[in-house]
């Protein structure tokens, strides 16, 4: 053999600098929960396992073909050696390099991107993303990889490392098919070289990977498909220990729904909602949690498309024996009974979420604060289930009690005589939107208003348009449809005749400008002086903002109208002062109108207001 070839069979090759950086922190900064490396292994080998199953049933040609589908663990106590097999699809030299060698997982992408997040070095999270087979390093000093790819004509490979800069990688003889990883244990490691150590770490973390686990020589796993079970015959802990299995959690789960459909599909469906929404803290999209199974063969672990987008917080199995299992997987989006079975579960999961409210309203409020945000995220953009997901949306309102929401159902169900439409109103929180002027035309007649906190609930309720056949409309719209107030209700002070409130306005229309389509007398202001409605019937103040902060030469959107309060002694005073000295008038209209502006939630230019403000001071404090 010629040297260059020789070189070729066996190299040292360098880590790419993002699997040294993980590496790195895998080996000197974590120290608890060191047992996941078993199951992260553990489930790799499934993986392997799970592929090649699925291979087999359309690919006849294949190494070691009556191999039984197994993972062997063995511990050498005297030697502290842990090693792991499975006869799954086994690995070429080129996957070896890519696989082992670089980040290509979305795991170990989203560890290095949390870690890399300023002041999120809260590395014990590792649990929540498993960095996989990298893991391996945090108790072995050596790893060794044995593997042989299922393709024909594969040879066997060895793949060498301690973890720190470089790993060396050779041809290996009398392989079987399939992967075996040798650690060598750090000497602080010696615990995972202890088989009830080990039994213990995989019932905990592996008691459900659906082929056997055998610990020298012991099958020690349960292998259940545990949600084609009958549901009388479940225990409440078998069900929270499959849930910790799928989801990698450590809690129990929210929300359990198991159920089983015959028509127009033969569905088993075991569904969770887990305790925590990670995406709240910043952990980035989650991925989907479902898998789908045909006849307890994984045909698709976290599959997309199985469910709509905004239900990726739900984790679980979905088992269809109509599904082919030939089905390929890059088809199955478009698939039609994909489609079929995503329109059944949603549909019955939403169900479900419906009659949890209802039979236990302070454990969904519970579900709402931290999940709320993808039914909203539903209701604003899936038109499929809009409809479905509105009675399950909820808010604060001037009629909730302090800490308590209310939904649509509520808000309809005491709806006065005469009244029309549904209200909500936007802003940042109770206090500010009852301390400005959008509510008062609703006080006056004891109308309920709901209160929106974040902007994507206009979206939602604008897109909805309406429930139960009452419209949705935003208070700060200009035309509300209020009943007439009581006689006694109406008792307010005197206004100003209609000229003079007709040149009035005229004047203030002319020194705004662009910036208001209209200036005109409020129907519905009983305190404050002024407020700004948006003509454009669509938009709301506060969806308004969301365009100013996307892009923010937008300037005014939208056909916006001052409204003022003719009996109010501020717009009094403005006529009168206008008739005097006009540029001071002119400097006080501005202020009522930023004043609006900021009323309305959007943004003013703080600068010109701050000299503004000292100069009217400066005025009322000399005079
Ligand atoms: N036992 C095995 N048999 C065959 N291939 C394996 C085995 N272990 C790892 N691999 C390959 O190496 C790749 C990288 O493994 P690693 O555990 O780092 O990440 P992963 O399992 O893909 O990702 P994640 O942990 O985020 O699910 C796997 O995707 C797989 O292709």
């Amino acid at each position: 053999m010629v040297a260059e070839a020789v070189a070729k069979q066996r190299e040292t090759r360098e880590f790419q600098a993002e699997v040294r950086q993980m590496l790195d922190i895998v080996i000197n900064s974590l120290y608890t929960d060191r047992e996941i490396f078993l199951r992260e292994l553990v489930s790799n080998s499934a993986d392997a396992l799970e592929k090649f199953r699925y291979r087999s049933i359309t690919d006849k040609d294949i190494i070691d073909a009556d191999l039984p589908l197994e993972i062997t663990i063995e511990v050498n106590d005297k030697e502290k050696m842990l090693t792991i097999s499975d006869t799954g699809i086994g690995m070429t030299r080129e996957e070896l390099v890519e696989n082992l060698g670089t980040i290509a997982h979305s795991g170990s992408r989203a560890f290095l991107r949390h870690l890399g997040e300023a002041g999120k070095h809260d590395v014990n999270l590792i649990g929540q993303f498993g960095v996989g087979f990298y893991s391996a390093f945090m108790v072995a000093k050596r790893v060794r990889v044995l593997t042989r790819s299922y393709k024909p004509g594969a040879e066997g490979c060895e793949w060498v490392s301690d973890g720190v800069g470089s790993y060396s990688i050779g041809p290996a003889e009398g392989l079987q098919r399939g992967t075996k990883i040798v650690l060598e244990l750090k000497d602080n490691a010696g615990e995972f070289a202890s088989t009830d150590n080990v039994k213990r770490i995989i019932k905990r973390y592996s008691n459900f990977v659906p082929f056997p686990i055998i610990l020298n020589g012991e099958k020690v796993n349960t292998i259940q498909a545990i949600w084609t079970r009958n549901k009388n015959e479940i225990k409440d802990e078998e069900y929270t220990e499959f849930y910790k299995f799928i989801a990698n959690a450590y809690d129990e789960p929210l929300y359990r729904l198991h159920f089983s459909a015959d028509a127009p599909l033969a569905i088993n469906a075991l569904l969770f909602v887990p305790q925590e929404n990670f995406e709240r803290f910043g952990f980035g999209k989650m991925e989907p949690g479902v898998s789908l199974y045909c006849r307890k063969v994984m045909l698709q672990q976290n599959a997309e498309g199985l469910l709509p987008e905004w239900l990726r917080f739900v984790k679980g199995v979905v088992d269809s024996e109509d599904l082919p299992i030939n089905i390929s997987r890059e088809t199955m989006q478009d698939s039609a009974l994909v489609a079929k079975l995503r329109k059944v579960i949603t549909g019955r999961f939403i169900k479900f979420l419906g009659e949890q409210a209802k039979s236990d309203p302070d454990k969904y409020a519970q579900f709402w604060k931290k999940f709320g945000i993808f039914l909203k995220e539903g209701a604003a953009a899936d038109y499929t289930y809009n409809k479905d997901i509105a009675p399950l949306l909820r808010f604060e309102s001037s009629k909730s009690e302090p800490g308590k929401l209310v939904s649509l159902d509520d808000y309809t169900g005491r709806m006065q005589d005469g009244q029309k439409n549904i209200y909500y109103i936007n802003g940042p929180n109770r206090e500010f939107i009852e301390a400005g002027p959008y509510l008062e035309a609703f006080k006056l007649r004891d109308i309920e208003v709901l209160y929106t906190h974040e902007p994507v609930d206009d979206f939602v309720l604008s897109n909805l348009a309406e429930y139960q056949g009452k419209k949705l409309v935003s208070a700060d719209q200009a035309e509300l449809d209020l009943p007439e107030p009581s006689e006694d209700e109406k008792q307010r002070e005197e206004g100003m005749d209609s000229l003079e409130l007709r040149n009035l306005t005229a004047w203030m229309k002319q020194t705004l400008g662009d910036r208001v389509n209209e200036v005109r007398e409020s129907k519905r202001l009983v305190e404050s002086p002024a407020l700004l409605i948006n003509l454009d019937g669509a938009m709301t103040s506060s969806m308004q903002r969301v365009m100013q902060m996307l892009n923010k030469d937008v300037g005014n959107i939208g056909g916006k109208a001052l409204e003022i309060n003719p009996r109010h002694k501020v717009i009094k005073g403005l006529a009168a002062l206008r008739e005097k000295d006009e540029e001071f008038a002119k400097l006080a209209l501005e202020q009522v109108y930023d004043n609006a502006v900021i009323a309305a939630g959007l943004v003013v230019d703080s600068r010109n207001m701050v000299d503004r403000m000292y100069r009217i001071l400066e005025r009322a404090l000399t005079e």
